[in-house]
């Protein structure tokens, strides 16, 4: 990775705005409106998002059991055919429906579209079905930026011979804002933040982070989240946010930065 992939010289600013399963039937009015703020001002804005939670109740109507190891979910084969179900035929035209009618111009994709999400298996033996995401061909979203439409990403990657692969929303947000050159990235789920012992931290540095996770004091979901923060702090993006529906929670980036 290049530091000149990493900085996209326009005025405008590119954001990825994740959005976590735990939220997504809480998207409120003001939601739409600080998304749409963010719009009128000239960013060109990505939406990926999960659906952790809508998995779990479709695996549980169908009688698989499912364990999640490190925030990553042990997919086998009858639950990869759920959960491709559940994102692509669900979550995702839910969400591009809602953007629509807010007058928001999005187009749903996952990753076999234009092969956006090129993907390995991650850990065949440990996790199954869940994929290592090798590329992100980026070209059908500089497409869809040129006509001014979102692309709204769900988090399923595919393999070069077509087998559908479950990936960690949070991981395939940081991969694409890396590969567009982000200039930020906004993960946003059903917590204003981290909290430790009950207070939510304004600011993280990934020093303190991974003192927490080893710590125990940040688990399950949020792991995947603080590793994608780092891996993008790491490529050179500045700031990395974990935020509630409103925009507002913890702000990650380098000490030098926060101070
Ligand atoms: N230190 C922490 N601060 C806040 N939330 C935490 C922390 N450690 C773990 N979590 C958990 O992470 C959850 C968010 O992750 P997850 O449920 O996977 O959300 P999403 O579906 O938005 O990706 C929180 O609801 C909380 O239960
Ligand atoms: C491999 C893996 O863990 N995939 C996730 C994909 C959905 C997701 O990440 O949803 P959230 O953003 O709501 O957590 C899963 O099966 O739950």
């Amino acid at each position: 990775m290049t530091t000149s992939k990493l900085m996209h010289h326009t005025e405008r600013k590119r954001i990825v705005i994740k959005l976590g399963g735990s939220m997504l039937e809480r998207l409120s009015d003001e939601f739409f409106m600080k998304f749409m703020e963010l719009r009128n001002e000239g960013n060109e804005i990505i939406i990926v998002h999960g659906g952790g939670p809508f998995i779990n109740e479709a695996l549980k109507k169908n009688g698989i059991d499912s364990k999640i190891d490190d925030g990553i979910r042990v997919t086998c084969e009858k639950s990869i055919a759920i959960v491709k179900q559940v994102l692509v035929g669900e979550v995702n035209t839910c969400l591009v429906h809602q953007l629509n009618q807010k007058g928001i111009e999005a187009i749903g994709l996952n990753g076999f579209d234009g092969k956006l999400l090129e993907c390995s298996m991650l850990d065949e033996k440990r996790y199954g079905f869940v994929g290592d995401i090798q590329s992100v061909n980026n070209k059908i979203i500089e497409k869809l930026f040129a006509a001014s439409i979102v692309p709204v990403i769900s988090c399923l990657g595919a393999t070069n011979d077509g087998i559908a692969l479950n990936v960690n929303a949070d991981t395939v947000a940081s991969k694409v804002a890396l590969e567009i050159g982000a200039n930020s990235l906004l993960l946003v789920t059903d917590t204003p933040g981290i909290k430790i012992d009950s207070q939510l931290q304004q600011v993280a540095s990934p020093s303190q982070l991974s003192e927490w996770v080893g710590t125990g004091d940040i688990y399950g979901g949020m792991i995947p989240k603080v590793n994608a923060a780092i891996a993008c702090l790491n490529a050179g993006i500045p700031t990395v946010q974990i935020v509630d529906q409103y925009l507002t929670g913890t702000m990650i980036a380098y000490e030098e930065v926060l101070n």
